[in-house]
């Protein structure tokens, strides 16, 4: 019998340990980085002050998941009997581990994920009491709060466990939770845009087919969903989700608690919420032009009309990437392949065309180019998902997967509760010496 993905991870820890260790004990007082007032006013863009080895962002190449780009990734995790995409469940063994896995070590995180699929009915009340107007992330993170009753972290904590063995009791609620968000996701769907109207999961299915299974979809949504929850899972630990989920699971709040919090975060337009405003500035157009596809200046109107009117493009720019993020591109090219025909996607790729040179021009957006959320929503739309505030929601799922790796592994390393330091403006102005310029011209 193979090891179990739990037992794989335990030997990665311990040899991982150490590292971390001599590397504070030793090499503490070594610098890292230098912080500037634009900085610390600046949302701390860009300085080095967390740890992950579970993904790398680079500005120019994008990102890396356990050192591989996502084309690696996509080739190289197996893939479900007639599938072209692979299982999301061996991306969970990739992103905890770093090694891909076999069919069989798969098989064995499938099965754990269908044994503990099963949502508590008191869940299930505390979404249907919310008002069907409500917004579609604001229940699931609803949702995913409720859960925390259940949590084996909190249980054993209370009972007196050891700081070393954080990590299993995390990994258990980790498991837990990850098996339950299709379901919730499914489920929230159904209340708000199909009258309640439910297809449950189905135990022998991955978590990409289940989940187009319960959103009643045909193939290829399988594949659609296996890709979407596999490039959204995640963007190392500095965005607003990761670093959300991190913060506060470093106060030992357990999964529960710290994944509806990251999906709090998720929920901002200024991040995962920009799938969605994507949709919605097209349909905008769209309604604008009868439907009919604009000419290229016809566009560059309308992005001016948004520009002008101190709004930002949806879908463009990003806080890391200066170049096309490899997300858009692999979601591009499945639409190239799937949807060519599709109006929508004509609409995103005309901005594709459009809106880069106008961000250039308008001088204002360090990166001119597409982020992932401009053609996510693109393929939702084709395979019916209409409905735009839902789009998020996905994303949530995916995203839940790499912070509760990182989780476990942020418990596994032992890293403390995260507590940065604040200043006061006075206290930035006599670092920069203004006070004392003041002073100067007074005299
Ligand atoms: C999954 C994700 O989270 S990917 C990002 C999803 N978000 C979006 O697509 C929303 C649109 N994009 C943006 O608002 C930004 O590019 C962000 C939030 C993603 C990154 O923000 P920052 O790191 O602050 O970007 P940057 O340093 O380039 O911003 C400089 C200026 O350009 C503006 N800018 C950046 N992107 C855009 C854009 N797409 N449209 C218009 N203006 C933009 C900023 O608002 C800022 O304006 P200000 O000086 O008046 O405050
Ligand atoms: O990295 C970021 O800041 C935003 C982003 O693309 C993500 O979280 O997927």
């Amino acid at each position: 019998m193979k090891k179990t993905l739990k037992q794989t991870l335990s030997e990665k820890i311990d040899k991982q340990r150490p590292r971390t260790k001599k590397l504070l004990k030793e090499y503490g007082d070594v610098v890292v980085d230098q912080v500037t007032i634009a900085q610390v006013i600046g949302g701390m863009r860009g300085i080095k002050s967390l740890v992950t080895d579970i993904s790398y962002l680079d500005p120019e190449e994008g990102i890396r998941y356990r050192g591989y780009t996502l084309e690696e990734v996509i080739e190289g995790l197996p893939k479900p009997k007639g599938g072209d995409m692979p299982y999301v469940e061996g991306l969970f063994y990739l992103l905890l581990t770093g090694d891909f896995p076999n069919q069989e070590e798969v098989q064995q995180v499938v099965d754990e994920f269908s044994k503990r699929r099963i949502v508590p009915r008191f869940v299930y009340d505390v979404i249907d009491s919310f008002p069907t107007s409500s917004h579609p992330m604001a229940i699931f993170s609803t949702a995913i709060l409720t859960l925390n009753r259940e949590s084996v972290f909190n249980r054993q904590y209370q009972a007196g466990l050891s700081k070393k063995d954080y990590w299993e009791a995390t990994y258990e609620d980790a498991l837990n939770l990850l098996a339950k968000l299709p379901e919730i996701a499914a489920y929230i769907y159904n209340k708000l845009y199909r009258k309640g109207e439910r297809i449950l999961s189905d135990p022998n299915l991955d978590m990409g087919a289940n989940f187009a299974q319960m959103m009643g979809i045909e193939k290829p949504y399988d594949d659609v969903s296996r890709l979407h929850f596999i490039i959204h899972s995640d963007h190392e630990s500095g965005n607003v989700s990761a670093h959300t989920g991190h913060l506060v699971a470093s106060s030992l709040s357990d999964i529960y608690l710290s994944i509806s919090a990251m999906i709090n975060g998720l929920a901002g337009p200024l991040h995962g919420l920009a799938n969605q405003e994507v949709l919605r500035w097209l349909q905008e157009v769209m309604n604008k032009m009868d439907n009919k596809l604009p000419s290229t200046e016809e566009m560059e109107q309308f992005v001016w009309n948004t520009l002008n009117s101190g709004q930002v493009i949806p879908g463009f720019g990003h806080a890391v990437l200066r170049k096309t993020d490899p997300r858009y591109k692999l979601q591009r090219e499945f639409s190239q392949k799937h949807l060519p025909d599709d109006p929508i996607f004509k609409y995103a790729d005309l901005l594709y065309k459009v809106v880069p040179p106008i961000l250039q021009k308008h001088g204002k957006a360090k990166n001119p180019w597409p982020n992932v959320d401009a053609q996510s929503g693109v393929i939702q739309w084709h395979y019916g998902v209409k409905d735009y505030d839902f789009y998020t929601v996905l994303f949530g799922i995916g995203r839940s997967i790499g912070i509760c790796a990182n989780i476990i592994w942020d418990r596994a390393l032992g890293y403390p509760l995260e507590r940065p330091k604040s200043v006061t403006t006075d206290m930035l102005e006599k670092i920069a010496g203004i006070k004392k310029m003041a002073e100067a011209e007074e005299n």
